[in-house]
C-alpha cells in the first residue's frame, strides 16, 4: 500500500484523568484562561471523582490504538502510530518530539473528533501547531468524517439493534456536546453554522438505517456562564418535554463522541438515565463506535485516500447524505474563535 508522504499517523484525542490526583491538574488544563465558573469545575471534578478519579477516554484510546495497529498489520500497512493528547499525558508535544527522534518526517492526524467547531477542529490544529513549533516535522489533519460511511455506519448498527428490541412508538433522541451559540455559528466559516447541520445530517441519517419512527437533536454537558448562549434542548429537558407529549420510551444516541467518554457515562447513563426513571420513560442508550472494526477501518482508509490526495493522485472520497466529504485543509475563517488567534495547521488560503 503507497502511504508516501506520510511515514506515521498520529492518533489525537482530548486526554483525562488517570487516577484522583490528576483531576484538579487536568481541569486547570482544559480551562486555562476560559473562565469556566468555579462551580462549574467542582462539579465536573465531581463526575471523575464518582468514578475513581479516572476518565475512560485514555483507555478508549488504547484500545483504539490496538485495534489500529492489528487493522494496520492485516493490510499490510507498516507504518508506525502514535498518540498524543490536548490535555493530558501522553501530551501531543512529547509525540512530537518522540516522532522526530524516531525520523518521522510527515504524519497524518486522526483526531476523535467527528465534526467541526472550534473545540474539534480549529483548537486541534491550534494544538498541533504548538506541538511541531521548532520540531522538524510536517502534521496533516486528516479530514472530519462525521458523514463517512465508518462513523455513521456504526451508530446505525447499534441504533437498529436498540429500536428493534423497543415496544413501538420509541422516539431515538441524537445527543451531542453542547456549546456556544455563537461558537456553532461560527463553525465551517462565518455564519455557516456547520456543527448543528452536520449533526442534523448525521441525526436523519443513522434515524432512517435505523427504521426510527420519530427523532430529534439535543444537547449534552453545557457548561460557561448562564447569561451566554449554548445550543439548546438540555437531554434532561428535553426529556421531560417528550413524556409529557406522550412518548413512553426513548433509545438514546451519542452522535457527538466517536466512544464512551466521561460525557456519555455520566450526562447521559447517569444523569440522563436518572432523570428518565424520574419521569418514568424508558430510556436505552445505544452504544458508540469505540474500536468497532468499520469505524478503525474507516481510520485507515482516511489516510490511504489523504496520501493519494497529497500525491496528487484522484482517489474516492466516501460521504453519506446531503453533506459533501469534508475538506482537508480548512478556510482560512473556519472555526474561528473570537477569544484565540493562535497559528495553526491545515489551512487553505482562502475563505470559507
Ligand atoms: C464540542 C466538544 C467536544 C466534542 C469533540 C471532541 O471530542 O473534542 C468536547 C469533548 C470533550 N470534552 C471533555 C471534557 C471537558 N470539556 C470541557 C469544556 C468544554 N467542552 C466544549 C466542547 C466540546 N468538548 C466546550 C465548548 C467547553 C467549554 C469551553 C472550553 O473549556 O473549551 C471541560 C471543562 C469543564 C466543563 O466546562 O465541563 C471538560 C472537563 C472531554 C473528556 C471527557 C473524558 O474525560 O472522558 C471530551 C472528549
Ligand atoms: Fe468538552
Amino acid at each position: 500500500m503507497d502511504l508516501r508522504p506520510f511515514d506515521a499517523l498520529l492518533l489525537v484525542s482530548f486526554g483525562g484523568p488517570e487516577k484522583p490526583d490528576d483531576v484538579v491538574p487536568f481541569l486547570e488544563n482544559v480551562t486555562a484562561g476560559r473562565g469556566i465558573p468555579r462551580e462549574r469545575l467542582e462539579e465536573v471534578g465531581e463526575h471523575y471523582f464518582l468514578f475513581g478519579g479516572k476518565s475512560p477516554i485514555n483507555d478508549l484510546n488504547r484500545e483504539l490504538l490496538a485495534a489500529l495497529r492489528r487493522d494496520f498489520a492485516e493490510n499490510g500497512i507498516d507504518l508506525p502510530i502514535y498518540w498524543g493528547n490536548r490535555n493530558w499525558d501522553p501530551y501531543l508535544r512529547e509525540a512530537a518530539e518522540q516522532m522526530a527522534a524516531d525520523g518521522v518526517r510527515r504524519a497524518a492526524c486522526f483526531v476523535t473528533s467527528a465534526y467541526s467547531s472550534y473545540s474539534g477542529c480549529r483548537q486541534y490544529r491550534e494544538d498541533l501547531y504548538a506541538a511541531t513549533d521548532g520540531v522538524a516535522i510536517e502534521l496533516s489533519r486528516l479530514r472530519h468524517y462525521f458523514n463517512h460511511p465508518g462513523f455513521v455506519g456504526p451508530f446505525t448498527e447499534a441504533t437498529k439493534a436498540a429500536v428493534d428490541d423497543a415496544p413501538a412508538g420509541t422516539h431515538v433522541v441524537f445527543v451531542t456536546h453542547s456549546i456556544p451559540t455563537s461558537m456553532n455559528e461560527a463553525s465551517g466559516g462565518p455564519g455557516r453554522e456547520a456543527y448543528v447541520r452536520q449533526h442534523q445530517s448525521v441525526a436523519d441519517l443513522v434515524a432512517a438505517g435505523a427504521g426510527a419512527e420519530s427523532h430529534s437533536l439535543a444537547y449534552c454537558s453545557r457548561s460557561g456562564s448562564p447569561r451566554i448562549p449554548w445550543l439548546e434542548p438540555d437531554i434532561n429537558d428535553h426529556l421531560a418535554e417528550l413524556k409529557a407529549s406522550g412518548v413512553e420510551s426513548v433509545v438514546v444516541v451519542p452522535i457527538g463522541f466517536v466512544s464512551d467518554h466521561m460525557e456519555v457515562i455520566y450526562d447521559l447513563d447517569t444523569e440522563g438515565k436518572q432523570t428518565a426513571d424520574e419521569l418514568g420513560l424508558r430510556y436505552v442508550r445505544a452504544d458508540t463506535p469505540g474500536a468497532h472494526p468499520d469505524f478503525v477501518a474507516m481510520v485507515r482508509e482516511l489516510l490511504v485516500e489523504r496520501a493519494a490526495v497529497e500525491r496528487g493522485e484522484t482517489t474516492d472520497r466516501p460521504s453519506l447524505g446531503e453533506l459533501p466529504p469534508s475538506h482537508d485543509l480548512c478556510p482560512i475563517d473556519c472555526c474561528l474563535n473570537p477569544r484565540s488567534s493562535l497559528p495553526v495547521v491545515g489551512s487553505a488560503a482562502t475563505p470559507a
